[in-house]
């Protein structure tokens, strides 16, 4: 079972290499994957990797390879800080504490007025392991390897949280929100959340920036003055209060703003574009020497930024896809040769299709860009689905929006962000279908669901709202640190800060050899699709 378990191979010529110049997650990207080549989205990831393998390599017969190897690590995860950059920063005592949540005063020169001691800060050495997985050979399923042997090597990343020091006095600051990209459960979450605890170190100057980074330069739209009192109740609609855009201004004129309107903190709040957004947002104040703290909070319901367990918006996604998953099968199970078929959300990424078929149990196929599938022929899902009519009396198939694209006219269509607008891979399913049990004389009944807009227009489950308050709190805290150019996950469980470039180089993937994916397939049952 399984498309990759015979690729599998301990050869060490074809293990990755790990390149010592800033090689961005080609853990992720280890030499089955990309022997296997499985889809479009593969092989162009697959092919950059390559291209960084070329760059200078670590040298695994150097018997310090591994000390050099950390350091490197250490390198890249640093955090960008002010004080990098602004020799004349100066530290003042954080002015959030535990015990008091209302500043009395208007003066914080001092730090926060309270008797408490102890106010369970966070200490800048403090880490978070990033991977927790020791694997002890190459061949372990969804082993990701540094060098052939499969040597553990820790690495480290910074620990979210609040500081004892701060490096924005709260009366000087001007804090700005931006929204951008596709909707996802949780942004208002976020938003109220990023309000609520900038308040709390005393910042009285909050707005919203209307629309995504267009907010920037549409003379027409006005910045939005929040406070608690505003975001008191938003978390309770889905959406985002600001509003979202894609496409808009070019990073000057972004910055060009934010000076105009004295904005020194910026939390942006969006996917792998919004964060490249950021990342050039941080370097250009840098390049023009503003102080200004460029904090993102990663927004993607498809879950495809690198290295954190997940983000926020991606559970709710499952659990309400779960509804349309239902309904499917409902209508697939009631109909005489029912095939009931959901189209869910993942651009290059499968994971909502994954765990949603997983967590469904309802699931016969599940279909995601990862993973290359032929519908026609011996192998094909329709001579499947004719066994599965044959042996069950119906089927349900769920398909991630990215996959089988192979099969679609192209149109080179592309999204005011440059994204690529893909052909529908449901519809295409459901005629050939149709069109196929039609040739083979077996009456069928297809029924085609899309919940996309249903999905992402959802408020935020509970264990997502928790997700939001810490990774909107940890936002402000990092900011309030003098930290920029970096973004806030959740890894093996904790909190932490990452620098923008690792975690968006590429759209983080399901690996098809990783234990999840076969659980997926041990729970649909389903075979290789090639
Ligand atoms: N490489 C980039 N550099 C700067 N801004 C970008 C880049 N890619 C996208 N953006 C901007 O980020 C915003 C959101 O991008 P988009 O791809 O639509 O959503 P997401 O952030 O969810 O991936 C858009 O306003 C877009 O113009
Ligand atoms: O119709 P839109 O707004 O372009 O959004 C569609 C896209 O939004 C998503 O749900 C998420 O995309 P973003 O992370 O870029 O917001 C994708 O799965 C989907 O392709
Ligand atoms: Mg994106």
């Amino acid at each position: 079972m399984g498309t990759i378990s015979h690729a599998i191979t301990t050869s060490k010529v074809t293990l990755p290499r790990i390149d010592s110049n800033r090689s961005y997650g080609l853990q992720h990207l280890n030499s089955r994957f990309c022997q296997l080549k499985s889809s479009r989205v593969a092989k162009k990831l697959c092919a950059s990797a390559e291209t960084r393998k070329r760059s200078p390599a670590v040298d695994f017969n150097d018997p310090d390879w591994k000390s050099k190897f950390q350091k490197d690590f250490e390198r890249r995860f640093n955090i960008p800080h002010l004080t990098e950059i602004f020799d004349d920063a100066v530290p003042i005592p954080s002015t959030f504490c535990l015990k008091m949540r209302t500043p009395v005063s208007e003066e914080f020169a001092a730090g926060y007025p309270s008797d408490e001691e102890w106010h369970g800060y966070i200490n800048n050495n403090d880490r978070v392991l990033l991977k927790v997985i020791n694997y002890s050979s190459p061949t372990s399923a969804g082993a990701e390897c540094i060098d052939p042997d499969c040597t553990w090597v820790e690495q480290w990343v910074h620990r979210a949280g609040p500081r004892e020091k701060i490096y924005f006095r709260p009366e000087e600051v001007k804090a700005a929100i931006v929204t951008c990209g596709g909707l996802c459960p949780g942004l208002n979450d976020v938003i109220r959340q990023i309000v609520i605890t900038l308040e709390i170190y005393g910042v009285k100057k909050i707005v919203g920036i209307p629309f995504g980074y267009r907010g920037f330069s549409d003379v027409e739209l006005s910045e939005m003055p929040l406070s608690r009192k505003v975001v008191q109740n938003v978390h309770l609609s889905g959406g985002s209060l600001l509003g979202v855009s894609r496409g808009g201004p070019d990073v000057s004129e972004i910055v060009d703003s934010m000076e105009e309107r004295g904005i020194n903190m910026l939390f942006v709040l969006g996917g792998n574009g919004t964060h490249a957004g950021a990342e050039a947002i941080h370097n250009e104040c840098r390049k023009r020497q503003i102080r200004v703290a460029v904090v993102g909070v990663p927004k993607t319901i498809d879950n495809d930024i690198l290295l954190m367990d997940k983000t926020f918006g991606f559970d709710t996604a499952v659990e309400e896809a779960q509804r349309a998953i239902n309904s499917a099968y409902i209508e697939a199970h009631s109909a005489y040769h029912g095939v009931g078929i959901v189209k869910l959300m993942g651009r290059s990424s499968g994971f909502i299709a994954m765990h949603a078929s997983l967590a469904s149990g309802q699931i016969d196929i599940c279909l995601i860009p990862e993973v290359r599938f032929n519908l026609h022929g011996p192998h094909g899902i329709l001579q499947h689905l004719k066994y599965l009519i044959e042996t069950k009396g119906s089927a349900v198939v769920c398909v991630a929006e990215g996959a089988g694209q192979d099969f679609l006219q192209k149109t080179n269509a592309k999204d005011a962000s440059g994204n690529t607008v893909f052909g529908d891979i449901g519809v295409h399913i459901q005629q050939e279908t149709k069109k196929h049990f039609k040739e083979i004389g077996v009456p069928v009944d297809v029924k085609y669901i899309d919940p996309t807009y249903m999905i992402r227009a959802c408020r935020a489950n509970a264990s997502d709202g928790i997700l939001c308050a810490v990774l909107g709190q940890n936002a402000v805290h990092g900011a309030f640190a003098g930290y920029s150019g970096i973004t806030v996950g959740i890894c093996n469980t904790h909190y932490v800060y990452l620098p923008i470039p690792e975690v968006i180089s590429h759209p983080r993937l399901v690996d098809p050899n990783s234990r999840m994916w076969h659980r997926c397939l041990t729970s649909t049952g389903q075979p290789d699709f090639i």
